[in-house]
């Protein structure tokens, strides 16, 4: 069994589990819940850098990351360092995340925040609702094409913007549908956990222009975003470069103020 079918396994496991300790109608009662949501598709719009910064402690792939930060510093560092958004892995078995992590990061900043996680069930998109999150993730590898039209249209009457992600092109043409915000592409392969800044070259022509063209994973320089950029790729996702530094703010505020250059 590959490690993305071992975590979706476990994830069906651990739903399960938290529906039975929180029921729904409590979800609903959360004082997050009627919020107003920020739309990070809009921000990605409207930047030059495009940059979303991830908050990850550790990964199946690279095992420790970082394990001394505090969410909330790094939720305000990322914010003053003028990132778009921030993604929050909530994950706790392979990710060392947790739903906590997405509130703290809510009362630290005001950046539209990217709950991180593998999504098969209604019921974590309206976790994501009242833990703070604006948008949710959707990874296409793991779900069907009525999965991502019954979860995306869901989140949409949630008003959360949805990230579709794709690793190759039978996933992106099995997904491609009006309730999707923003398209990912994912240079990781989560199966294999290879690395090429080429998955997203060579798919961003299949991506149709109403979507907002997201690269994710393995960016560790400007270089990386400058080769990407033509390609029409307005939002970069980056966990690792960042979260591997003492500071990730401070790494970010250099690296945006680089790129903007
Ligand atoms: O740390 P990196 O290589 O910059 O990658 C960040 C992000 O793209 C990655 O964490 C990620 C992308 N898609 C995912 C799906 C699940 C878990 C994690 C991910």
């Amino acid at each position: 069994m590959n490690i993305l079918d071992k975590i979706t396994l476990d994830k069906r496991e651990e739903v399960a589990l938290r529906k039975g300790l929180i029921p729904i109608s409590q979800l609903e009662q959360s004082v997050l819940f009627e919020r107003l949501t920020v739309s990070l598709a809009n921000n990605l719009r409207n930047s030059k850098s495009g940059i979303i910064a991830e908050h990850k402690r550790r990964s199946p792939s690279k095992s420790v990351i970082n394990n001394g930060l505090n969410v909330q510093d790094v939720a305000k560092g990322y914010e003053s360092a003028g990132v778009c958004g921030m993604s929050i892995l909530t994950d706790g078995k392979y990710f060392g995340g947790s739903l906590d992590d997405l509130l703290s990061a809510k009362a630290s900043c005001n950046l539209p925040l990217l709950r991180k996680e593998f999504i098969i069930d209604e019921y974590q998109i309206l976790e994501a609702k009242a833990y703070g999150a604006d948008v949710i993730l959707l990874i296409a590898s793991i779900l069907s094409r009525d999965d991502i039209k019954q979860f995306s249209e869901f989140a949409k009457s949630l008003n959360l913007d949805v990230l579709l992600e794709v690793h190759n092109e039978e996933e992106l043409h099995k997904s491609i549908m009006p309730s999707l915000d923003m398209l990912g592409v994912n240079n990781r392969n989560l199966k294999t956990f290879d690395v090429s800044l080429n998955t997203s070259k060579s798919l961003s022509n299949l991506i149709p222009d109403d979507f907002v063209k997201v690269s994710e994973s393995g960016i560790s320089n400007i270089e990386a975003i400058k080769e990407l950029q033509p390609y029409g790729y307005q939002g970069f996702l980056i966990g690792e470069n960042f979260m591997k530094s003492d500071n990730p703010g401070k790494s970010a505020t250099e690296f945006i103020k680089t790129l903007e250059l």
